[in-house]
């Protein structure tokens, strides 16, 4: 069993610290967001995150988990303190590094013992070092030592808890092996592959992962908009590239580009490290120029199958950045809601988690709906944007009958196209041959 503070109860801090707790240790989360303290103390969890709310009131009854808005004496209590603040995207795209500085001057501040820091933030290479300095800096008690490891955090929103509990690997930069040893055997309880590192190579591993699974969407997504040029059809064409082990089938889905609160602000935050390192990373900086073309493909669509969207009546479907999750940080609706509006659209939208959290971040115009049904009455054309389940799952009978017209803009394919023929339904996906214009040959479904 050991003692650990996390600092910052977002996403990482709430999830990693909670597993942390589930195996046994003995976890303080805090945080300087007294309100989201409260709240916790409350059994309020802050986020969305399916199992998460259950797993917390577990760990908070069987005394392992505890939340406090008071860092320093966390800090003091612990014997390892985990980092998991924020590290966004500053105006010039590098990453901001203001709440890591912040905290490990806290550090420093309340060092009462020997204690292995350790940060789960993404962060640029070389913060293990400055993390070391700021703290040595700030120490109350020279005499005191501490070591400084990496551990960067591998999860996904939406998927989180078994993310953390199945990790693939992970990942423990550091210069002392005896603090490095420790934060594996931490691990060993969910049986995970550990990989060690220096410091620098850990924070570049996080940044690398991020980048090129950035670039597998950003590639399939090319792919995509040539598919349709050439009369191919990416599910397809993904499904054949994705069998060659080499290549592997995951993040090879087409649609309207990556969003959230990691792959935007960490591809430019790559792309800027290297920039100051000398180094002009001109295909990341294509990805990113991809990614963010990719996301007005569905205006384009939706001009294609309207015309004029002055005065129309438009359904947007899905508002966050992902399934299962209600965080809308660089959610591709954030571009596209705001440009219907100012194209004289009357926008009607529907996300069966993240609507409240939209509200404040979309134009004031923009009518909320409980259903798919009820937002899709009477309009000329539906935007899917979120492949939330009661999305992919509607009825289309009832889209064909509600809908003033029964055009569907999918941004995300998660309709076959024959279905939606069917039904009567104008369709139009990503990467994909027009209704009607059958491939030559045997496709994989008719073996
Ligand atoms: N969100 C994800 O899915 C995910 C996954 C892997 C890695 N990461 C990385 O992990 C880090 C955290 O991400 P997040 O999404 O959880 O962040 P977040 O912004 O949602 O939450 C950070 C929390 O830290 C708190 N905080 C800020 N300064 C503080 C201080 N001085 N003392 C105590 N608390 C403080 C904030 O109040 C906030 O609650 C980022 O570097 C991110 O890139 C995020
Ligand atoms: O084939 C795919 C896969 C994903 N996406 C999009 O990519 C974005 C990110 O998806 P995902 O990776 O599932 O979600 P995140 O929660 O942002 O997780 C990523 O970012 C985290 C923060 O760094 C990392 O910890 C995770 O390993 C990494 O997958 C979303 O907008 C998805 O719609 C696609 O367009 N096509």
């Amino acid at each position: 069993m050991q003692k650990i503070a996390v600092i910052g109860t977002g996403y990482v801090g709430l999830v990693s610290g909670t597993c942390f707790a589930e195996i046994g240790n003995r976890i303080i989360c805090c945080d300087v967001d007294e309100q989201k303290i409260e709240m916790l103390k409350r059994g309020v969890v802050p986020i969305y995150e399916p199992g998460l709310k259950e797993l917390i009131e577990k760990n908070v009854a069987a005394q392992r988990l505890l939340f406090t808005s008071n860092v320093g004496e966390a800090i003091e209590a612990a014997d390892i303190v985990y980092i998991a603040v924020g590290t966004p995207m500053s105006e010039t795209g590098e990453a901001d590094m203001k709440y890591v500085k912040a905290v490990a001057k806290k550090i420093g501040e309340h060092l009462n013992g020997y204690k292995i820091v350790v940060n789960k933030s993404t962060v640029p290479v070389g913060t293990g070092e400055l993390v070391r300095q700021i703290i040595f800096n700030h120490r109350k008690y020279p005499a005191v030592h501490f070591d400084v490891v990496s551990n960067p955090e591998f999860l996904r929103e939406g998927s989180a808890i078994a993310d953390c509990m199945n990790m693939d690997r992970a990942i423990i930069g550091s210069t002392s092996e005896k603090a490095a040893k420790v934060i594996a055997d931490l691990h060993a309880p969910f049986g995970t592959r550990i990989f060690t590192t220096d410091l620098e190579s850990a924070e570049m591993i996080k940044y690398a992962a991020n980048a090129f699974l950035a670039t597998k969407i950003s590639f399939i997504n090319a792919i995509a908009n040539i598919c349709e040029r050439v009369g191919a059809d990416v599910t397809e064409v993904s499904a054949g590239m994705g069998l060659d082990s080499r290549i592997g089938s995951k993040f090879l889905q087409a649609g309207i580009g990556y969003g959230g609160s990691c792959f935007p602000k960490d591809t430019y935050a790559l792309a800027h490290i290297a920039d100051q390192s000398g180094y002009d990373f001109e295909l990341l900086k294509a990805v990113i120029r991809t990614n963010d073309r990719q996301r007005l493909l569905v205006l384009d669509k939706l001009g294609h199958a309207l015309g004029q969207l002055e005065g129309k009546r438009i359904a947007v479907l899905g508002l966050a950045f992902k399934p299962n999750t209600d965080d809308m940080r660089y959610a591709p609706s954030l571009t596209i809601v705001p440009e219907l509006v100012r194209m004289g659209a009357a926008v009607r939208a529907f996300d069966p988690v993240a609507a409240t959290a939209a509200r404040s971040m979309l134009p004031e115009a923009v009518g909320y709906f409980d259903s798919v049904e009820e937002t899709i009455e009477d309009c000329d054309a539906c935007v899917i944007l979120t492949e939330w389940a009661e999305i992919a799952g509607m009825d289309l009978t009832k889209v064909q009958k509600l809908m003033r017209a029964a055009v569907v803009v999918d941004g995300r394919n998660c309709f076959s196209q024959e279905t939606m023929q069917q039904h009567g339904i104008a369709y139009h996906s990503i990467g994909r041959r027009p209704v009607g214009l059958a491939g030559s040959g045997l496709h994989t479904a008719n073996f």
